[in-house]
């Protein structure tokens, strides 16, 4: 219901058509039944075959016509279920994406969504089945009340134990959903780790038994339970099913409680004729229960993005200046649920004005890049303010805050093409950048910004992301520890040359170093340790250059 509920909320006109076509489709079967049973007791058989042809006919071409509307509306609800739960991972704070997992929000989009759109395609058939059960016992009702009565108190019985093993059923199910998500963690170490699997024949001996053999053997045996329960209850369905039509054929008529209108044989046949569409029904049970487990899955990450979604939606215009950014007692902790212990950043107060080349250098984990996303507005502050020209940061203005920055954080990601920075006007500068990168003998830029390639070594995709940032244009700009897959000469160029034309053009640079030998280019050193920081220290002067 639950499922139903969800797909009537958007779509209930384009719903409605194929579901009316389906209850003809229903009825239409419904009444072939009845008359079967006045040809087989008595009707002319020349206006029956009429009658028999028109109806099979409308049961048909009702039946295709709903199918062919629902694969249209199935494909329509795929493709805004799609573009929803982007737009809502997009709204998301990354913080909370950070903590829900990647696998977890691959498993939503893939296997989810299927899931839905495939109890979708479920939905004509229970409205054809729930139609050709209803007509057939409206049918029965008129042909005898005592057997109507009687098979309705076998279906309530049949249907309150179908429940409660389905409920168990349904547990298998949520359970191994949750397993679903260990098994993308594992694939997505098969994709990101491959070269450490293929050199390794003990870790990669280890990945297959234990991590994948140990996790898709948990999802075989939870799905084969589901099933298998599944299987079990619609069996005594069945069952039950058939222990009515043998009280019907051999108890009935030793009672004599027949009434005089309806014969054993039209009884018989009429309750038989309920046999397809009950087997249907319960065919297509585990479909619309995987959808509805599917559903809360998706639900879950909806909720992550609400209330952001429309603040998204509207873009606010990038922000070309500004004359300062601070924190003021800033504090940032990362909560681990399995670990005892917890990193916090801060408290910390600092300022950054407009032209300043700032480096933040410090040890391995001492909280530099969870700075960087404090000042760039990917994440919140727990407690204290982030303000730009004096404005405090908040969930209204976070999204124009980002505006301020181009960044290139260690774990970068390159698109193929200029994307979102209207390139007929940019690309002229995106080659003199490529130039100045030294990437004009590897990389060609279209006219409407697609990159020939990305496919290079790990520095020359670096400078790459370099130059998107660069053609940005905005008032701050942050590496994180952009120098570290550099040559020794280019890294010469980034911090000699092309840092300092940056300040020059008027930009406020934050630089994530360990390049201790270029921290005399910094205007100011700031320094952390453990979270904290140090109080600022002068940098070093230009170490003296080496005479070949
Ligand atoms: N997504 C995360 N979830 C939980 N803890 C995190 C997360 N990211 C970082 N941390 C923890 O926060 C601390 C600071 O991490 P951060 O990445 O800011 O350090 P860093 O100074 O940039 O380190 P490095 O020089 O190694 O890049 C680390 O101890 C790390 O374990």
């Amino acid at each position: 219901m639950r499922l139903l509920a969800f797909f009537l909320r958007g779509s209930k006109w384009s719903l409605l058509l194929p579901v009316l076509c389906g209850v003809l489709s229903g009825a239409a079967s419904a009444g072939l039944i009845s008359l079967i049973n006045s040809v087989l007791e008595r009707s002319d058989p020349a206006t029956a075959a009429l009658r028999f042809a028109g109806l099979g006919l409308v049961a048909l071409l009702a039946r295709v016509a709903s199918q062919i509307l629902l694969n249209d509306l199935q494909q329509t609800m795929l493709q805004k279920l799609r573009m929803e739960m982007v737009r809502r991972i997009l709204a998301t704070p990354l913080r909370q994406l950070e903590e829900f997992g990647s696998p977890r929000l691959l498993a939503v989009l893939t296997d989810d969504v299927n899931s839905i759109s495939t109890s979708l395609m479920c939905i004509p058939q229970l409205l054809i089945n729930a139609a050709i059960i209803t007509g057939c016992l409206g049918y029965l009702a008129w042909l005898s009340p005592f057997v109507f009565l009687a098979l309705l108190a076998f279906m309530a019985v049949g249907f309150v134990t179908y429940q409660l093993v389905m409920a168990r059923g349904i547990g298998f199910m949520r359970s191994a959903r949750e397993v679903q998500d260990r098994l993308y963690k594992h694939l997505g170490s098969v994709i990101h780790g491959i070269k450490e699997l293929k050199l390794h024949p003990g870790r990669r001996q280890a990945f297959l038994e234990k991590s994948m053999g140990e996790t898709t053997a948990t999802l075989r045996q939870l799905s084969l339970k589901g099933f298998g329960l599944f299987a079990v209850s619609s069996t005594w369905g069945m069952f039950l099913f058939f222990t009515f039509i043998g009280l019907l054929l051999f108890v009935l008529p030793m009672r004599g409680a027949q009434d005089s209108a309806g014969s054993l044989v039209s009884l018989t046949l009429t309750v038989l004729y309920l046999q397809q569409p009950l087997d249907g029904l319960l065919a297509n049970m585990p479909f619309l229960t995987r959808g509805a487990v599917s559903l809360r899955k998706v639900e879950q990450l909806s909720v992550l993005g609400e209330g952001l979604l429309e603040a998204a939606r509207t873009l606010p215009a990038p922000r070309t200046s500004f004359t300062r950014l601070e924190l003021v007692d800033v504090t940032h902790r990362y909560h681990r649920e399995l670990e005892d212990s917890s990193f916090t950043l801060g408290p910390m107060t600092l300022t950054l004005e407009k032209g300043e080349l700032v480096f933040l250098v410090g040890g391995n984990g001492s909280g530099k890049t969870t700075l960087a996303k404090l000042l760039t507005g990917l994440y919140a502050p727990e407690s204290g303010e982030v303000r730009l020209d004096g404005v405090p940061i908040t969930a209204e203005n976070r999204e124009e805050h980002r505006q301020c920055f181009s960044t290139v954080f260690s774990d970068y990601y390159l698109f193929n093409t200029l994307l979102g920075l209207a390139p007929a006007g940019l690309v002229p500068k995106a080659r003199q950048y490529l130039e100045r990168l030294q990437l004009n003998h590897k990389v060609k830029i279209d006219d409407d910004g697609t990159l020939s390639t990305t496919e290079l070594s790990q520095g020359q995709r670096k400078r790459l992301a370099l130059l998107t940032a660069w053609l940005e244009n905005r008032p701050i700009y942050v590496f994180d520890e952009w120098g570290a897959d550099q040559d020794p000469i280019f890294k010469e160029v980034f911090y000699e040359e092309l840092l300092p034309e940056m300040k020059r053009e008027g930009r406020t640079v934050l630089v994530i170093s360990h390049d201790d030998r270029y921290f005399h280019v910094a205007d100011r050193l700031l320094r952390l340790e453990s979270g904290k920081l140090r109080p600022e220290t002068e940098p070093a002067p230009a170490p003296a250059r080496q005479i070949a």
